[in-house]
C-alpha cells in the first residue's frame, strides 16, 4: 500500500512539473503573440538617442542608455546579445549588439530599444543611435520618469562595476584619420592603489581628502563660475611612483585615464580636438611635461598648452576632470616660463622623493609582508647617512628576493651602501673639478653618472652583480625556494 502511494506521488510530481513547464512555454508564446499583435494595432512613437550631439560631441544620455540596456534582464532573452568576458575570473558580461532590439517595461508600459548602426560612406565612420519605440498613449505618462529611471539605474551600475579605461593617442593626425576618434583604449589594469603607494602618511591623507572633496564640489565650482576641474603636478626623480600614483588616483575616483602623448600631437588645434573627445569623469594626463618643453619635442606651443591647462577648452567638453602632469624636476620649467606652474593653473604640487625609512617600511610590508625585522634598525641607520635609492629599485630588490626576507633586507642594505659610496665618489669628483658640464665631457663621463635622476644606473648594475653573488651563496642554504628567486631574476 505504502509502495503504491509513493509511486503515485512520484508520478503525480513528475506530471505536474511537466505540465508546469509546458504551461510556462505556452504562456511565454501567447504573450509574444499578444505583443506582436499589439505592436501592429497600437500607434507608436520613435525617439532617437544619437551617440554624438550636433557639435559632434558625446551625448551623455547615449552612454547611460547603453549601460542601462546591458543591465536589463530582458537582454538575456533577446537574440544576438554579445557575451563578453568580464573583469572577474570566468565572469561574462552581456552587451547589446548592432541592430539588436531589447524590450523593457516601466510602470506597466512596454517599450523597446533598437541599437541602430549605420555606415556613412562620405565620412567613413559609423553613426550609432538608440531608437526608443513607445506607445503614444504611454509616452506622456511615462517618458519623464522613465528617463530619470535610466539615469539612476545606469549610474548605479557604473558605480558598482565600472571598468576603468586607459585611452591613448597612439596615432599622429593624418588626412586619413582626421575625422576619426584617435583615442585608442585598453582596460586600466595597473594594480596600484593609494594604499600600496609608499608616501608620507599625512601627505597621503591630505591628497585623499583633497580628491574626495573635489568629487563633492560640483555645485561649489559652478557657483563660482569655474570649470569643475583640478590640476595636479607630480614631480620627482624617476621610479618614485608618479605613474603608479596616477593609476591609484583613477581607481580612487573611478575615473578613466586619457594619457596624452605630446609627441603625437601635431599642433594646438590637434590638442584641442583630442581634448574635445575626452569624456567627463576622467583624468587627463601629460607625462614628462618638462622633457617635452625643454627638448622642444612637441609642436604644441606654450600658449596652446596654457589654454589647455586653464581648462578653457575643457569647459566646452564637459567638466569633472582632473589634470595630472608629471615632471622629473620643476626647475627647468620655472626657468622657461614660471607661469606654467602658477597657482590656479596647477592647484596641487606633490613631490615624490627617493626612499626614506618610512617608505622603505611600506615597501617591506607590501612586497615582503614584513612589519618589523631585526635588520630594520641597520637599514634605518644607513638612511640616516643620507644614502637612498628610488622606491622602484627598492621594490625590485625586495620582489626578486621575496623568498627570503633576510636576504632581501641584506640586499637592500648593500644597495644603499653602494649608493652611499657612489655619492661620495661623485661629490669627490665635483670637488676635484674633474668634470666640466659641457656636452663633450658629458659623453665621456656618462658612465660615471647620468644627469637627471638616472645617476643610479651604473650603481644598479653593480648591485645586480652583487645580487648574483648573494644568491649563489645563499642558494646552498636555502634550497628549493632559491630556484624561485632565480627565475624572478631572469624576469
Ligand atoms: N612610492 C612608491 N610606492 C610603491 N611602489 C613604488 C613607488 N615608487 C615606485 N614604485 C614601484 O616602482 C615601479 C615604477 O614606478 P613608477 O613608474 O610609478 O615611477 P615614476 O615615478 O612614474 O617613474 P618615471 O619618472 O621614470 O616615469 C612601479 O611598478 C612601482 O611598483
Ligand atoms: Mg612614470
Amino acid at each position: 500500500m505504502v509502495f503504491f502511494l509513493l509511486l503515485f506521488s512520484i508520478v503525480f510530481l513528475f506530471v505536474s512539473v511537466r505540465l508546469f513547464l509546458y504551461r510556462t512555454v505556452l504562456v511565454h508564446r501567447l504573450k509574444k503573440w499578444g505583443n506582436w499583435i499589439e505592436d501592429r494595432v497600437c500607434d507608436h512613437q520613435l525617439l532617437k538617442v544619437p551617440e554624438l550631439d550636433e557639435n559632434n560631441q558625446e551625448n551623455m544620455f547615449y552612454r547611460k542608455v547603453y549601460t542601462y540596456l546591458n543591465s536589463l534582464s530582458t537582454i538575456e532573452d533577446s537574440d544576438n546579445t554579445n557575451l563578453i568576458s568580464g573583469k572577474k575570473l570566468n565572469s561574462i558580461i552581456l552587451c547589446v549588439d548592432d541592430d539588436q532590439t531589447v524590450v523593457d517595461t516601466f510602470l506597466g508600459a512596454r517599450v523597446s530599444w533598437t541599437n541602430r548602426v549605420e555606415w556613412i560612406e562620405e565620412t567613413n565612420v559609423s553613426k550609432k543611435t538608440f531608437l526608443l519605440k513607445v506607445k503614444k498613449r504611454d509616452k506622456r505618462r511615462i517618458l519623464q520618469s522613465y528617463i530619470q529611471h535610466i539615469y539612476r539605474a545606469s549610474e548605479d551600475v557604473e558605480s558598482r562595476c565600472k571598468e576603468l579605461k586607459l585611452y591613448m593617442n597612439t596615432t599622429t593626425l593624418t588626412d586619413d584619420n582626421r575625422s576619426k576618434n584617435r583615442w585608442s583604449c585598453v582596460r586600466l589594469t595597473h594594480p596600484a592603489t593609494i594604499e600600496t603607494i609608499a608616501m608620507d602618511s599625512d601627505l597621503k591623507k591630505k591628497v585623499k581628502s583633497d580628491l574626495e572633496s573635489f568629487l563633492k564640489s560640483k555645485q561649489y565650482y559652478h557657483r563660482l563660475g569655474r570649470v569643475w576641474k583640478r590640476s595636479y603636478l607630480l614631480y620627482g626623480p624617476s621610479g618614485t611612483g608618479k605613474s603608479s600614483f596616477i593609476a591609484a588616483m583613477a581607481k580612487l575616483l573611478s575615473y578613466d585615464v586619457y594619457e596624452i602623448d605630446l609627441s603625437k600631437v601635431v599642433d594646438d588645434s590637434d590638442l584641442k580636438t583630442l581634448l574635445l573627445r575626452t569624456k567627463t569623469k576622467s583624468l587627463i594626463v601629460v607625462e614628462d611635461l618638462d622633457r617635452f618643453i625643454t627638448s622642444k619635442s612637441t609642436t604644441v606651443t606654450i600658449t596652446g598648452l596654457l589654454n589647455f591647462m586653464d581648462g578653457i577648452i575643457t569647459s566646452c567638453c564637459g567638466d569633472e576632470k582632473l589634470m595630472v602632469f608629471t615632471m622629473n624636476s620643476k626647475e627647468q620649467i620655472e626657468k622657461i616660463d614660471s607661469s606654467i606652474l602658477r597657482p590656479g593653473r596647477i592647484d596641487v604640487h606633490i613631490h615624490f622623493p627617493l626612499c626614506n625609512f618610512n617608505s622603505f617600511k611600506t615597501l617591506a610590508s607590501n612586497c615582503l609582508g614584513l612589519k618589523d625585522h631585526k635588520l630594520f634598525h641597520q637599514v634605518e641607520e644607513i638612511f640616516h647617512t643620507g644614502s637612498t635609492i628610488s622606491p622602484a629599485e627598492m621594490s625590485e630588490i625586495m620582489i626578486a628576493n621575496r623568498g627570503s626576507p633576510n636576504r632581501a633586507l641584506k640586499s637592500v642594505i648593500t644597495a644603499l651602501q653602494i649608493n652611499g659610496d657612489a655619492r661620495k665618489t661623485v661629490s669627490r669628483l665635483h670637488h676635484d673639478d674633474v668634470l666640466t658640464m659641457d656636452d663633450s665631457s658629458m659623453t665621456e663621463t656618462s658612465n660615471v653618472f647620468v644627469m637627471d635622476g638616472n645617476c643610479n644606473v651604473p650603481v644598479v648594475k653593480e648591485i645586480q652583480k652583487l645580487y648574483g653573488l648573494i644568491r649563489m651563496k645563499s642558494s646552498k642554504k636555502i634550497g628549493p625556494s632559491d630556484q624561485f628567486s632565480g627565475s624572478m631574476e631572469r624576469s
